[in-house]
């Protein structure tokens, strides 16, 4: 569902070029919860925003569903693919009602029976439709990141880009997400390629991943293997070793 080819990417130029992709490959079938996990910096999030459009200098071949991604976003690939970012408040316009917020791609799109399909949204992320009429600041973290989850899926795309989508949260709440996004994607067979670094969320959620180092690609493992430490590479047995030290849900593993 998800074919990054050879994806490359730099930014500045001359002198200040700074290559933070070299030939990424990536293949996610339709219907999976695909991680890409690696330190701070690595270019995951970057991975995410060429496939979403938001950076569009990139060389390689990008595909989704089979069908070439151009450089330019239209239309068409917004009903095709979404993203959900870490960080729900940022996310959400402070001054529009969350009502507005999920009515607008509607809008833009032409889409019509809005108000049906707002309310019958807000009830898929565990809302009510009260929450219409409320504003982003009047939310807790968990709420927002709900009506984020709403806005990202209010055009019934096939994929979801997921930035870090419950670090922001309270652990409380981090859970609750997951079961949300997993609950989501089970009843539209819809497709996730998630950033964490948390490899206790991708324990919990994932059914494959890929291993990111200095923009590159290291290996690509299904979650079994990883959480019973079978990985290939030193690199990814360090970051699972890292996390057991700090992480209950893989540290259980043991
Ligand atoms: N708009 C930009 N302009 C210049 N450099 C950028 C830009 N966005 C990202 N970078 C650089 O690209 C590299 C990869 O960043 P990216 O955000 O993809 O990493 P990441 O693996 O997602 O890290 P983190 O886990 O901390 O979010 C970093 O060195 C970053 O400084």
């Amino acid at each position: 569902m998800i074919t990054v080819n050879n994806l490359n990417l730099s930014f500045g130029e001359d002198g200040a070029r700074n290559q933070v992709l070299y030939d990424v490959n990536l293949s996610v079938k339709e219907g999976e919860i695909f991680g890409l996990v690696g330190e701070s910096g690595s270019g995951k999030t970057t991975v995410l925003k060429c496939l979403a459009g938001l950076f569009n200098h990139w060389q390689g071949e990008l595909a989704i569903n089979a069908k070439p991604l151009d450089h330019r976003i239209d239309h068409t690939r917004c009903r095709l693919v979404q993203m959900v970012f870490q960080d729900p408040y940022g996310s959400l316009h402070p001054r529009h009602t969350i009502g507005d917020i999920l009515e607008e791609p509607l809008q833009i799109h032409g889409i019509g029976q809005r108000q049906q399909r707002v309310i019958s949204m807000l009830e898929k992320v565990g809302l009510n439709r009260a929450f219409q009429t409320r504003y982003p600041h009047q939310l807790s973290g968990g709420q927002r990141q709900r009506v984020a989850i709403a806005r990202a899926l209010i055009l019934e795309p096939r994929v979801l880009l997921l930035d870090e989508p419950t670090s922001a949260l309270d652990v409380s709440v981090q859970a609750e997400i997951l079961n949300l996004l997993s609950d989501l994607q089970q009843q539209g067979n819809l497709t996730y390629l998630m950033v964490t670094h948390d490899l206790g969320v991708v324990a919990h959620i994932c059914h494959r991943v890929a291993v990111m180092q200095h923009g590159k690609v290291l290996e690509t493992l299904d979650v079994d293997t990883l959480v019973a430490d079978r990985a290939t590479m030193p690199y990814t047995r360090m970051l699972v070793d890292a996390s057991r030290h700090y992480n209950p849900a893989l540290a259980e593993q043991e």
